[in-house]
């Protein structure tokens, strides 16, 4: 028989709610939600209150790439892992030259409003980390509310939805909660136009194919994985006439970005044009994915509360490049909004995945026999957090550039042999 052992493993991190002193000494804070529930813990990063939309994230890891995702702007961020923090934030600097986008993390800045975990690690260990995260949100002026209970907030906003919400710190704290047309509704700004590059730049600019992309609030790991395919990549405001500039690129890319798809109707009326008159490959993602969706002529709407998470999974209803109908594939996500399922779908226009837990449009693209190659996914193939699953689909676009530009036949498109059964569109809307 073997000896039972006990092992002792060194205590790297603890999270201050289980350090009964430390958490105690920190001051309270209020999470109110516009349903009329409050949430008292303790107040941690910059001592500011903040409105915003309540959401949550099922990630385990990754909380830096998520707060510095452009898509989170004017969000209160549910962390629904309990310890958050505990490998502790590293410098978002990177040696600056034209192969590189210049931040480690996912953009220059905190994006979200707040954030709100069950355990906030006061101490970290991570061979890169060079702050806490309780320090790293006060230099960003984000505040942060630790000791809530996040199943119950989460089990709420699964129910009612995501919803508006107010982190209350300092002073603030004794106020009573806002009236409900007190709350700041971020979804009627354009929160695009506060995140997309004001001026056209370029990155890598003898790489060997040319793509445009249009920037709804890039995530830095969206510029890398297209240069590390040694693209030279041009990044424009969102709404700039691309049309008018259109032939001097091997592709278009569209990127992820936060807020209402409806608010970049501009974008998609512009795309629409490009759609029937331009031939060369267009792929989107998430925002982007919406705005190729609604000049498709699909519909766009709100979810009940989303998905954000890196453990989503899709079913892929067609083959294209390294894609296999048939195949479930984990992706890494974060939207509120999807495109409507319908039958038939727009001429030309085919889904391409569906997510397996609530059956929301997750891709689309366009028919093999449209002439053209257009693809819009849902979830982020370039992750930062979350798995690499799908990280191919970059891989296929430039291939399909690099063959338009030097008027090869196209490299997917071709249905690859598949033994799965795939459900056909009239049984997923029955
Ligand atoms: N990550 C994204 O691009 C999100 C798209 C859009 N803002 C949504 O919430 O659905």
């Amino acid at each position: 028989m073997f000896a039972r052992q006990f092992v002792r493993v060194p205590q790297l991190s603890r999270g201050l709610a289980s350090q009964a002193g430390p958490l105690k000494k920190l001051p309270p804070a209020v999470l109110h939600l516009k349903s009329g529930q409050s949430f008292t813990g303790r107040s941690f990063g910059a001592p500011t209150s903040i409105f915003g939309e309540t959401v949550f994230s099922t990630s385990i890891t990754s909380y830096t790439e998520s707060m510095t995702d452009p898509s989170y702007r004017g969000q209160i961020l549910v962390f629904t892992s309990p310890l958050i923090g505990n490998y502790g934030v590293p410098s978002n600097k990177t040696p600056i030259d034209s192969q590189d986008v210049g931040v480690l993390l996912e953009s220059s800045g905190i994006q979200c409003s707040a954030i709100v975990v069950g355990d906030v690690a006061e101490k970290f260990s991570h061979h890169s980390a060079v702050e806490s995260l309780a320090s790293w949100c006060n230099r960003h002026n984000i505040p942060g509310i630790t000791g809530v209970d996040t199943r119950a907030i989460t089990r709420l906003l699964r129910d009612q939805g995501t919803t508006l919400g107010r982190l209350a710190v300092g002073d603030d704290v004794t106020a009573p909660a806002p009236d409900a047309h007190e709350y700041w509704d971020p979804s009627i700004e354009n929160l695009v136009d506060q995140v997309s590059t004001k001026e056209p730049y370029t990155l890598n600019p003898t790489g060997n194919v040319k793509i445009a992309v249009l920037d709804f609030g890039a995530k830095a790991n969206i510029l890398r994985a297209l240069i590390r395919r040694n693209a030279a990549v041009t990044v424009l405001p969102w709404n700039y006439d691309f049309n008018s500039i259109r032939d001097q690129f091997d592709g278009l890319f569209l990127t992820n970005g936060p807020g209402d798809p409806m608010q970049c109707m501009d974008a998609a009326l512009k795309l629409r044009t490009t759609l029937e008159e331009w031939d060369r490959p267009i792929f989107g993602i998430c925002m982007g994915h919406q705005i190729i969706g609604i000049a498709a002529g699909l519909d766009a709407y709100r979810m009940t509360f989303g998905n954000r998470g890196h453990n989503q999974p899709v079913l892929a209803l067609a083959s294209s490049g390294s894609i296999t109908a048939g195949r479930v594939y984990v992706t890494s996500q974060n939207h509120q909004y999807a495109l409507k399922l319908q039958d038939p779908f727009p001429q030309g226009w085919e889904p391409f995945f569906i997510n397996c837990n609530d059956s929301s449009v997750e891709g689309i693209k366009s028919t093999p026999g449209s002439g053209k190659k257009v693809w819009g996914v849902q979830f982020h193939p370039e992750s930062a957090g979350g798995p690499l699953d799908t990280i191919e689909m970059f891989t296929d676009f430039i291939a399909e550039c690099l063959a338009h530009k030097m008027q090869l036949p196209p490299v997917s498109g071709q249905a690859m042999s598949t033994d799965q059964a795939v459900p056909s569109l009239e049984g997923l809307l029955a």
